[in-house]
């Protein structure tokens, strides 16, 4: 096991003429730029010529959030409880109901946190500037993993039970719950199979869990786990230091992993970590990204995250190597996983929203950091990237006060302050609102 230094060699990041590279999408890989926009300047912020059930022109709301899986039992039921709870907690930003243990504030405080907008942020902006970006986003919420797994001090599983519960509740579609690794490499997430217990019987979200192996596979089959997730790397290095192997030796093991999830009718996610940078090798070619991402895309998986483990990207850097894997896999099964080291998580996702991206990666609170990447810090924060979406009067389906109330809870517990700006102002905001009563 070793742990990573400080990134190297950023300077040798590749270099582009950004806006060239972004005009060329028009916000779409799905969702090309129509053929007569060729040649006019600035396509980039223009509308899409949209074939994706998220895309601008698609006007069946209730499609929103529905996808279905690669192997055809695998399409998730939504029961009746589901159904009820969606109409209860996703009901945006006004709802006024809560379903979790512990209670969060329903009263005047929940009513306060909407994004600022000129015109409510309610409806999807004919702007020009953001008609290219979808009309929903899947926000697959990581903080209960990826958020708490760099963790020195071990949090109670109640804690990680409760978190979990509480951002279902918030209308969260996907909470990565825990991971089925070595528990000497992260001693943080050993309570993986308690933390299943404590929320198997939840209804309303899907609740992947990380596994390397063959045995976290079985170990997270065996705890009721009906998703998985397999990660790997596009930089050797990282993946040495990170599952201990080389790129190629995990693509063995996940293909054993994949084809054991057929067999059980689990759907698997892939991520691909160092998608920008790796700590030690520094720039990652995109041809590199775009080859990894297609292993995993190959042999099964319904969706591939494309992570900035290290927060190095900028969207002069995520455009080109977006570029290179939207030309092998289509971009409605790419979602992206942004670090927010640098401070360029949200610029990051807007470009890749503008091309045709419409699943966002988020850690509530901003929690997380990875243990084989020193110096990297958490995930934005998924109050932040919400904010963001309403106030672009993109759906999401999250209820924003539930959000930051989760995020409060556990950053109360870690003895810190919320690390989402949105929170910390809206938090801020209904105090000074509630002191004039
Ligand atoms: C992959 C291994 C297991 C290889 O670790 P290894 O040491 O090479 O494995 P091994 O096969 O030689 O086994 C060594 C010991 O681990 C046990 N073992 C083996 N497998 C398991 C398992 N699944 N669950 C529980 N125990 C396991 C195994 O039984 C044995 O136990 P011992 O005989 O010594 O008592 C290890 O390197 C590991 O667990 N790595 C996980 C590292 C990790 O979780 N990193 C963070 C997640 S990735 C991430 O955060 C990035 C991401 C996804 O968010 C995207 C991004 O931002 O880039």
């Amino acid at each position: 096991m070793s742990s990573l230094e400080e990134p190297l060699a950023f300077d040798k990041l590749p270099s582009m003429n950004t806006i060239d590279r972004i005009q060329r999408f028009s916000s779409g890989g799905a969702c090309r730029p129509r053929d007569d926009d060729v040649g006019m300047g600035h396509r980039w912020i223009q509308g899409r010529d949209c074939t994706t059930s998220n895309c601008c022109n698609d006007d069946d709301d209730k499609s929103f959030g529905k996808e279905s899986f690669p192997w055809k039992r695998h399409t998730r039921k939504v029961s009746e409880g589901e159904i009820l709870l969606r109409s209860i907690s996703f009901s945006g930003r006004n709802s006024s109901s809560s379903t979790v243990s512990g209670t969060v504030s329903k009263s005047f405080q929940e009513h306060k946190f909407h994004t600022f907008s000129n015109d409510n942020g309610i409806s999807h902006s004919s702007n020009k500037l953001v008609r290219g970006v979808p009309k929903f986003v899947k926000v697959v919420e990581v903080g209960p993993r990826d958020g708490l797994q760099n963790e020195k001090i071990i949090v109670p599983t109640s804690v990680k039970v409760e978190l979990i519960q509480r951002l279902v509740s918030a209308g969260l579609p996907v909470v990565e719950a825990t991971s089925f690794v070595s528990p000497k490499w992260v001693p943080q997430l050993a309570d993986a199979k308690d933390v299943m217990d404590g929320v198997n019987a939840l209804d309303g979200a899907r609740l992947p869990v990380l596994t390397p192996n063959l045995k976290g596979f079985e170990a997270a089959v065996s705890a009721g786990a009906k998703e998985v997730a397999i990660f790997a790397s596009a930089s050797e290095s990282f993946s040495l230091s990170n599952i201990n192997c080389t790129i190629e030796e995990s693509l063995l093991r996940y293909r054993a992993v994949v084809t054991a999830a057929k067999e059980h009718s689990i759907p698997v996610r892939g991520y691909v970590s160092c998608v920008v940078g790796c700590p030690v090798e520094g720039a990652v070619p995109p041809s590199k990204v775009a080859h990894v991402v297609k292993e995993l895309y190959d042999m099964g998986c319904f969706e591939i995250s494309l992570g900035d483990t290290i927060g190095i990207g900028t969207p002069g850097t995520v455009v080109p190597m977006l570029e290179a894997v939207m030309a092998v896999v289509p971009a409605e099964k790419l979602a992206v996983h942004f670090h927010d080291t640098y401070g360029q998580a949200l610029a990051n996702i807007l470009v890749s929203l503008q091309m045709g991206i419409n699943i966002v990666d988020s850690s509530v609170a901003g929690l997380g950091g990875c243990p084989y990447a020193k110096g990297a810090s958490g995930n934005v924060a998924s109050e932040d990237v919400v904010y963001m979406l309403n106030g672009l009067g993109v759906q999401t389906n999250v209820d924003l006060g539930k959000l930051i109330a989760a995020g409060d809870f556990i950053s109360k517990h870690l003895g810190r302050p919320n690390g989402s700006k949105a929170a910390v102002a809206l938090n801020r905001r209904v105090t000074a609102d509630a002191s004039k009563i």
